[in-house]
């Protein structure tokens, strides 16, 4: 059967406590909150999730307790798979639990192999994955552009099940990739939290979205009035979760997220590990009043 993701997925952030241990009696609570306000899925390891701040112990425990909450719940779970080369992902990825819907895994960073070794990588990696794949395509950060053609490309291999789409603005590759025919099963998802409300309006099927841990019921809601055609409330919601998404992005992400969680009693502590530093009480603060304001 064909993976066929739709919705917000939230990338959990890893709480700590006070003293910077890994606090799973917190995530778990966060799992569950955000699947009962509508999240379509959860995802572990995303880069919210500070995974290269994490020991391969702390990786498991985060990965089994995510995979436990979704089985519970029904609900999917992507993990994010990381790695500098093919060889060290696929190798991963062979590791994965069967449990999980899909891998999220980076298109190729730093080393820009271009379009032709992108599409050789990911072949080589739903080679070796038991479970299908998203492609998280962030120029600004691997340094690999892709055209709207070559993301059609990787569409079509099999055992792809979407790519998070992370350009940073709604440019004309992305407007170029959603204008056109794209298999069924492949599942456009935006990466960009403020970007989100004009990616759905130009059809993306959902969002993986750090900015999702808060008002979680009004994200799902956006995408739910975009699919039925209420384009009133979609823009409405739209512009407020934008702006409560770029109070969320003052700082370094985690950051921010970490201390609304924490002002509102979801996490014990703001702790983020090195080298983030925690955000200021100003930004905190500004996206808190946003917050409540969003519902
Ligand atoms: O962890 C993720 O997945 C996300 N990471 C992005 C980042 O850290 O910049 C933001 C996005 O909301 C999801």
């Amino acid at each position: 059967m064909e993976t066929t993701l739709r919705g917000i997925y939230v990338p959990l952030v890893t709480p700590f406590t006070a003293d910077g241990r890994l606090d799973l009696a917190a995530l778990e609570k966060l799992a569950n909150g955000v699947l009962d306000d509508g999240a379509a899925g959860l995802v572990a390891l995303g880069t919210t999730g500070e995974p290269g701040a994490l020991d391969t112990a702390e990786q498991s425990a985060v990965v089994e307790t995510c995979t436990r909450v979704c089985q519970d719940r029904g609900a999917a779970l992507v993990v994010g798979v990381g790695g500098g080369a093919t060889r060290q992902v696929a190798a991963a990825l062979r590791e994965l639990t069967p449990a999980a819907t899909a891998a999220l895994t980076l298109v190729p960073p730093f080393v820009r192999p271009g379009a032709a070794g992108v599409l050789a990588h990911f072949k080589e990696l739903v080679a070796a994955s038991p479970v299908p794949l998203v492609a998280y395509h962030i120029p600004y950060r691997t340094g690999q552009s892709l055209d709207a053609e070559a993301l059609r490309e990787l569409a079509a291999l099999p055992g792809i099940a979407g790519v998070k789409l992370a350009t940073g603005a709604v440019d004309p590759e992305v407007v170029a990739l959603l204008g056109g025919e794209l298999p069924p099963h492949f599942a456009v998802l935006g990466g960009d939290d403020v970007v989100l409300p004009p990616l759905l309006a130009l059809g993306a099927a959902g969002g993986i979205m750090a900015s999702a841990h808060i008002a979680t019921a009004r994200w799902a809601e956006l995408v739910d009035a975009w699919q039925a055609g209420d384009v009133a409330r979609a823009r409405d919601l739209g512009h407020r979760l934008s702006r409560l998404a770029a109070a969320l992005f003052t700082e370094p992400n985690p950051t921010v997220v970490k201390g609304v969680l924490h002002a509102q009693g979801r996490i014990s502590s703001p702790a983020v590990r090195l080298p983030l530093l925690p955000a200021s009480e100003a930004s905190v603060s500004r996206a808190l009043d946003l917050a409540v304001s969003t519902g």
